[in-house]
């Protein structure tokens, strides 16, 4: 597809990490020059606050750029290369029902883990679907990078739904755990030098090997850190950046050292707190306050009060807009594709062997390298005893909650929840799921 430059649709044009992402691609402009962007979002109002901020910030920094947004999906997908998708069905307020509602039940509420995870999980799948489909109307040769949650649950919903749609699912986390490796180890050139072998699910795996540019194996320096404090050695310590990093994250990136020691030959997703040790995780929640309240009394307040400031005073100025300097990951991918880079990335794909010991059609996290001609994966060989089980079951709920969706079965809900290792029994798997029936009425397929 090389091309001059390219137009890219941002689909959750009204997200909190638009602006972030819009400024990103602004910086990017030499390596991956974009001429056309446009938001897209099916929520006017949310979408009209950040899209006419970032309007005066384009006129003010690139005017030459064609900018755009719209609700309307004939104008948001024709005549585009990229679609950037990062939607969240239901809001925030919807998210602090995914996590208070099981915390009412004694079991933990996450965002995309667990009892939470399921309950959005049922939400994005028809969103997600959506867009690729007026993506695949109306600009057929494009490529939908989705990063939109639960995106374990999201990419096996488009494996069932899609296979053959230009779709690639991927997630910062490991991205940003890299970049954390990078910093504890002080390797010259940060994450993009590492080399990594690593296999999962999204939210759900583990790193196997670590080198840098020379060859040196890191893992043992990581080990080292990961003994005494987690992912913490990693934080980069920069004026002004910690403060940046909400308390939630600092536990759960603490939390990781217990976390590495179920199985200290692996270096762990930081989500796989979630499933080792959720009786911690319930205890430490506040069933009044949660990550959802968090983020609303914090990144949302913040990205649209600034948006709010640029349009009352006219101009992008002093405004605390940033570029989302973690996000270029995303123009690493659209690059890879555009221009045959043939890049490693962690993209969440068809198993089809890559985890050898493992359910074929399972979708799994695996390093890919990545072309013109989309991704090849990078076999990982089989993993042990350990992860093998914990695998087999997780895989069963995200696929369960696929089939729930798609034939409407209270049944395959219900057993997705009572698999899930976050949950303690059938008992109260079914009294989470019938409240969550209750708060979701109008986002979830009716279930029979
Ligand atoms: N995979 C990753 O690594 C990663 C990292 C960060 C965030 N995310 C995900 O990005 C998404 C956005 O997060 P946020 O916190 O900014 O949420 P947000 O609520 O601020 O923004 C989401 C936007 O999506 C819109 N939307 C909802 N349903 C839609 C639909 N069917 N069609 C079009 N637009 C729709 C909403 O109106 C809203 O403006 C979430 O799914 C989040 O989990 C993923
Ligand atoms: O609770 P949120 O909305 O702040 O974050 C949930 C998302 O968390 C991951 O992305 C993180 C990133 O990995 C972390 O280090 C932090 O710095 O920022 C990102 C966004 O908050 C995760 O990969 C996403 O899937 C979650 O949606
Ligand atoms: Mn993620």
């Amino acid at each position: 597809m090389s091309k001059k430059s390219y137009a890219v649709t941002i689909a959750g044009g009204g997200s909190t990490f638009t602006p972030g992402i819009a400024l990103m691609l602004l910086e990017e402009h030499d390596r991956f020059p974009v001429d056309k962007v446009v938001f897209y979002d099916n929520n006017a109002e949310r979408q009209e606050t950040v899209a006419k901020a970032c309007e005066i910030y384009f006129r003010e920094h690139a005017p030459e750029l064609d900018f755009s947004y719209t609700t309307d999906p004939v104008e948001a997908f024709t005549g585009i290369d990229f679609v950037l998708a990062h939607i969240r069905v239901g809001l925030y307020a919807m998210r602090e029902l995914d996590e208070k509602i099981p915390l009412k039940h004694g079991v933990l509420g996450q965002e995309t883990c667990g009892a939470g995870g399921i309950a959005y999980g049922m939400r994005s799948i028809g969103g997600v679907i959506e867009i690729l489909d007026y993506m695949e109307k109306y600009s057929p040769n494009a490529w939908m990078l989705n990063y939109s949650n639960p995106a374990a649950i999201v990419a096996e919903a488009c494996r069932v739904l899609r296979p053959h749609s230009r779709i690639i699912n991927i997630c910062d986390m490991p991205i940003d755990l890299m970049d954390k490796m990078a910093t504890m180890c002080h390797v010259k050139g940060g994450r993009r030098s590492l080399q990594y072998s690593y296999y999962g699910l999204n939210h759900f795996g583990w790193f196997t090997k670590v080198y840098d540019s020379e060859g040196n194996d890191l893992m043992p320096e990581i080990k080292r850190h990961m003994a005494k404090n987690g992912y913490l050695d990693g934080i980069e310590h920069e004026e002004g950046r910690e403060q940046h990093i909400d308390e939630s994250w600092i536990y759960t990136f603490g939390k990781a050292k217990d976390v590495w020691a179920v199985d200290p030959e692996t270096i762990p997703n930081t989500y796989l707190k979630y499933y080792l040790f959720p009786d911690y995780v319930v205890e430490t929640s506040n069933p009044n306050y949660t990550r959802a309240n968090e983020v609303m009394d914090g990144r949302e307040k913040r990205v649209f009060g600034a948006c709010r400031d640029i349009i009352a005073k006219g101009t992008s100025e002093g405004c605390g807009f940033e570029a989302d300097a973690h996000a270029t990951y995303i123009v690493d991918l659209a690059c890879a594709l555009a221009e045959n880079t043939k890049e490693r990335f962690l993209l969440i794909v068809p198993n089809d062997g890559a985890v050898s010991n493992f359910d074929e059609t399972a979708m799994v996290e695996v390093p890919c390298i990545v072309g013109a001609n989309g991704y090849e994966k990078i076999c990982q060989g089989k993993v042990p005893q350990f992860q093998k089980g914990m695998l087999e079951q997780q895989v069963s709920v995200e696929k369960l909650v696929v089939q729930a969706w798609v034939e409407g079965s209270y049944q395959k809900l219900w057993q997705a929840l009572t698999l899930s290792a976050t949950i303690p029994s059938a008992q109260v798997a079914k009294e989470v799921l019938d409240d969550l029936i209750e708060a979701n009425k109008g986002y979830w397929p009716e279930l029979k």
